[in-house]
C-alpha cells in the first residue's frame, strides 16, 4: 500500500479506529493470502518505475495525443507484463495473474488500452472456436503480440440479432477461399476495439454461405492491414468510428469488404467445418457454440464490475472521511460527511455490493470450468443454465455498479465531478459494459427464457436445475412466511422471483388463450419478465454471497466473521427494503415487519460505521491505480486538487488571448 509521510489526521483516526485486521480481509477478497502475495509482487513489477506516468495529462490532450499515449504505453506495459500474458494461454487461468493484469492496466490507461480487444475477446475466441491445428498457428502469434486483434461482430444495422448480421463469407470451390462482402451500409462492421487504427487481424463474424445455402454465422480470421506497412489491405475500408462517452484511447472502428478474399482455413473450424469441396460439416451439438466468447466475456465483466466498484467506494469512503461539512451541533466542529446517515446509506451499500459480485464472480467462474470440463467431454446439458446464470448475472452486476458509482459520484458532491476523482472516468467504462457484450434487457429476457421452461419443469414436477431447485416450492398456495433472519430474506427473495415467474407464465397463457400467437404473448409480457429475471438473478447473487461469506469466513478471527456478516446482512436489508412493495405481494411481511426491518438497518449503518475505511483499505488498491485526488491512501485531498487545477493549460498565462479578440471589444461597444 502506498504511504506518503503526511497523512490526514481524519484518516489516521479512521484507521486507529478500525476493529479487524485489514490484511485478512484483503486475503479474503483475494482468494488467499499466496494469491495477495502474487498479486503484490506482479503490482511491484509493473508499477514501481513509474512507467504508467503520462508526460501531461491525458484529460489535457487531443484525442490524436491521447490515442499516440495509449499505445505508447500498451507497449511499455506489455513489454513489462509479457510473461504474464503469455500465460493466458487456457481459459481456466483467469487466475490471479490475470486479475493483476486486469488491475495493474487501469495505472496505465484511465481509459483503455487499444489492445483490449487482444486479450478480452481476439484470444478467447482463437481459444473456443478453433481447431488444434487452427490454435497452434494462431494462439502463439497472438499472445506474443506478433498479430494484433480484435473481434468484429456487430454491424452499424445489428448488434444485438446476431442472426441478422449482413456481411457475408461465401466459399468459392475454385479457389478454396471465402469471399466476404459488405453488401450495405447498415452492414458494416461498427465498434470493435482497436479496429479504427490499431490492428492488423480481426475476426469477422460472417453469414456463412457455401453451396447457394446460408449456414448461420461463424467466425473467420481476416487479415485487414499489411504486416509491413500497416496499410488496408485492397477491398478492405477501415477507420474509426469517433469521440464516446467513454473508451476514448479504445480506437473503436468501422470495417467494410468488397468481395475481400481469405483462405478456405481461415474460417474458426471447431464447430462447423467447410470441405475443400464445399461441403458443410456440423461439429457442434449445442446449436449455440459460436457464441462462446460472449459467454466468457460476460463471466469476465462480472468480477469487472467488483472491481470498479471498489475502486468508486474507495475513493467516495476516504473523501467522506476526510470532507467535514455544516454544523448540526453548534457547539462541536463540523462534523465529517461519513457521519451522516445519508451518507452511509449510499456508500456502505456500494462495499457490501462490490464484496458480493466479487464473490459471484469466483464461484460463477468456477461454474464455468465445470461446464467447460463437461463440454469437452461431449456433454453441452448444463450450457443453458449457465448461458442463463451467466447473462442475468452479468447484466444485474454491470448495471448495479454503474448505478452505485454514480451514486459514489454523489457522495463526494462537487468535487466528485472533477474528471481528477477518478469517478467519471470509472463512469463512463461501467456504463457501457450495461449494453456491450449483450444490453441489459435482452440477456435478462435470456434468463427469463430459461426461467419459463424451468417453471414448466417445476409445474410438471420434473426435476430442476440448481439455480431453480426453488421453484419446486412455488405450488404450495400459501405466501411464503416472512422471517427476518439472513437465510429467511434469502427465501423471500426466491419467493417472490418463483411468485413473478408464476405471474408471467399466467399471463403468457391467458393471452394466447384471448387469441394471440405464443410470439405476441411473449412480447406482451416482457416487461415483467425481466422484472422476474431480475428478481431470480437478485436471488441468485444475495444467496452466493451469503453462503461463500459463511465458508469463506468459517475460520476467521471473530471481528473480520462479525464485519463480513454485517455487510453480508446490511446487503439483504437493503434489497428487502427496496422491494418491498414485492414483499407484501408474495410474502407475509407485515407493516410492522417492515418498520422493524428499516430499523435494523439504520442499526447497522452505525455499526459498520468506525470499519468503513478499513473496509476500503482491505480492497488493497494502489494509488497508481485509482487515479484519484478525493481517494488517495494519504488523505491529502485539497492538495492534489490544487495541484491538478494548476496543470490546467488555460492556467499557462494569465491573460488569455480569447479576452482581446472577443471580450474586449464587447465590452468597449465595438462588437
Ligand atoms: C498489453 C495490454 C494488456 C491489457 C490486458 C488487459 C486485459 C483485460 C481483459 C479484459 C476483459 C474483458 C474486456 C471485454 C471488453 C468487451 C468489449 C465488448 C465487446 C462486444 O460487445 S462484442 C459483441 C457482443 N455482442 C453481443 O453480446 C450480442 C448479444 N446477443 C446475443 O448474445 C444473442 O444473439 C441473443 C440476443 C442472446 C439471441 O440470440 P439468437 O437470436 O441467436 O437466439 P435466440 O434468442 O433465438 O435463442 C435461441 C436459443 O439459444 C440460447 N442461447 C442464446 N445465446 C446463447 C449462448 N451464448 N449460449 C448458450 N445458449 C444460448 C437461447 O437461450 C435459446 O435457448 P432456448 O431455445 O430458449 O432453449
Ligand atoms: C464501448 C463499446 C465497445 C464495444 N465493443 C465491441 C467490439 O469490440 N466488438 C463488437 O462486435 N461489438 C462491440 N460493441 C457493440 C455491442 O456489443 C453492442 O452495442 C451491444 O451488444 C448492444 O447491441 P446494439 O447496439 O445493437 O443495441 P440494440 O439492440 O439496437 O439496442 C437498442 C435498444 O433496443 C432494445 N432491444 C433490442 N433488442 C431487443 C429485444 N429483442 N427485446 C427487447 N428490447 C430489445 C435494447 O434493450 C436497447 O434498449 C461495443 C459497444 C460499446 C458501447
Amino acid at each position: 500500500m502506498s504511504q506518503t509521510t503526511e497523512v490526514n489526521p481524519d484518516l489516521v483516526m479512521e484507521r486507529a479506529k478500525c476493529n479487524f485486521n485489514v490484511l485478512e480481509v484483503t486475503h479474503l477478497i483475494d482468494g488467499g493470502e499466496q494469491n495477495t502475495l502474487q498479486r503484490k509482487k506482479i503490482e511491484n513489477i509493473a508499477l514501481n518505475d513509474g512507467a504508467w506516468k503520462d508526460p501531461i495529462g491525458e484529460e489535457h490532450m487531443t484525442p490524436k495525443e491521447k490515442y499516440e499515449n495509449s499505445v505508447r504505453k500498451t507497449c511499455i506495459y506489455g513489454s513489462i507484463v509479457k510473461n504474464e500474458l503469455a500465460e493466458l494461454s487456457g481459459m481456466e487461468s483467469f487466475g490471479m495473474n490475470f486479475l493483476a493484469v486486469r488491475r495493474t492496466a487501469d495505472a496505465f490507461f484511465k481509459e483503455v488500452t487499444p489492445l483490449l480487444q487482444q486479450f478480452g475477446q481476439f484470444v478467447p475466441t482463437i481459444l473456443g472456436q478453433c481447431t488444434p491445428e487452427q490454435l497452434s498457428c494462431w494462439l502463439p502469434k497472438a499472445l506474443g503480440l506478433k498479430i494484433i486483434g480484435t473481434y468484429a461482430q456487430t454491424e452499424l444495422g445489428h448488434g444485438t440479432f446476431i442472426r441478422g448480421l449482413e456481411t457475408t463469407a461465401t466459399y468459392d470451390p475454385e479457389t478454396e477461399e471465402f469471399v466476404l462482402h459488405s453488401p450495405t451500409l447498415s452492414s458494416y462492421k461498427w465498434w470493435a476495439g482497436g479496429l479504427g487504427k490499431t490492428v492488423n487481424y480481426c475476426i469477422v463474424v460472417a453469414q456463412l454461405y457455401t453451396k447457394g445455402e446460408c449456414h448461420g454465422t461463424y467466425p473467420f480470421m481476416v487479415p485487414i492491414r499489411d504486416e509491413d506497412t500497416h496499410m488496408p489491405l485492397p477491398g478492405i475500408k477501415v477507420g474509426e468510428i469517433g469521440p464516446k462517452m467513454g473508451y476514448n484511447t479504445g480506437d473503436n472502428g468501422f470495417l467494410a469488404f468488397n468481395n475481400y478474399r481469405i483462405p478456405r482455413e481461415n474460417m474458426l473450424m471447431k464447430h462447423a467445418q467447410v470441405l475443400k469441396d464445399g461441403t458443410y460439416v456440423k461439429v457442434a451439438r449445442h446449436g449455440k457454440l459460436t457464441y462462446g466468447t460472449m459467454v466468457f466475456v460476460r463471466v469476465v465483466l462480472v468480477s469487472d464490475a467488483a472491481f470498479n466498484l471498489a475502486k468508486a467506494c474507495t475513493i467516495a469512503v476516504r473523501y467522506s472521511a476526510i470532507r467535514r461539512q455544516s454544523r448540526p451541533r453548534p457547539e462541536e466542529p463540523e462534523p465529517q460527511v461519513l457521519d451522516y446517515a445519508t451518507q452511509q446509506h449510499k456508500l456502505f451499500i456500494a462495499i457490501a455490493t462490490a464484496h458480493a459480485f466479487q464473490l459471484c464472480s469466483v464461484w460463477l467462474w468456477d461454474s464455468y470450468n465445470v461446464v467447460l470440463a463437461q463440454m469437452k467431454d461431449g456433454n453441452t446439458d448444463t450450457l443453458t443454465e449457465f448461458h442463463a446464470l451467466s447473462s442475468g448475472m452479468k447484466a444485474i452486476s454491470t448495471s448495479d455498479s454503474a448505478q452505485l458509482i454514480e451514486q459514489c459520484r454523489h457522495a463526494c458532491g462537487g468535487h466528485g465531478y472533477m474528471i481528477s476523482s477518478g469517478i467519471p472516468n470509472l463512469y463512463n467504462y461501467v456504463t457501457a459494459t450495461r449494453t456491450l457484450e449483450g444490453d441489459y434487457t435482452v440477456l435478462l429476457l435470456q434468463t427469463a427464457r430459461f426461467l419459463v421452461k424451468a417453471y414448466e419443469q417445476a409445474e410438471a414436477k420434473k426435476p430442476l436445475t440448481p439455480s431453480v431447485a426453488y421453484l419446486a416450492h412455488a405450488f404450495s398456495g400459501r405466501k411464503t412466511t416472512w422471517d427476518s433472519s439472513p437465510d429467511g430474506i434469502i427465501r423471500s427473495f426466491q419467493a417472490l422471483a418463483a411468485g413473478k415467474i408464476a405471474a408471467c407464465v399466467r399471463n403468457i397463457r391467458k393471452r394466447m388463450q384471448a387469441g394471440l400467437s405464443q410470439v405476441d404473448a411473449w412480447e406482451m409480457s416482457t416487461i415483467q419478465l425481466v422484472a422476474a429475471a431480475e428478481a431470480h438473478s437478485r436471488a441468485v447473487i444475495a444467496d452466493t454471497y451469503r453462503r461463500e461469506i459463511v465458508r469463506l469466513t468459517a475460520n476467521s478471527s471473530p471481528n473480520v466473521k462479525a464485519v463480513m456478516e454485517q455487510l453480508t446482512i446490511l446487503y439483504l436489508y437493503y434489497w428487502a427494503l427496496e422491494r418491498t412493495g414485492d414483499l407484501l405481494m408474495y410474502t407475509s411481511v407485515s407493516e410492522k415487519d417492515l418498520v422493524d426491518l428499516q430499523e435494523a438497518y439504520e442499526e447497522l449503518l452505525l455499526k459498520i460505521r468506525p470499519n468503513a475505511v478499513g473496509l476500503v483499505d482491505a480492497f488493497d488498491l494502489r494509488d497508481e491505480i485509482l487515479h484519484s485526488t478525493l481517494g488517495s491512501y494519504d488523505g491529502r485531498v485539497y492538495e492534489r486538487l490544487m495541484e491538478e487545477a494548476l496543470k490546467s493549460p488555460l492556467n499557462k498565462e494569465p491573460v488569455n488571448q480569447a479576452h482581446f479578440k472577443y471580450l474586449k471589444p464587447l465590452i468597449q461597444g465595438k462588437l
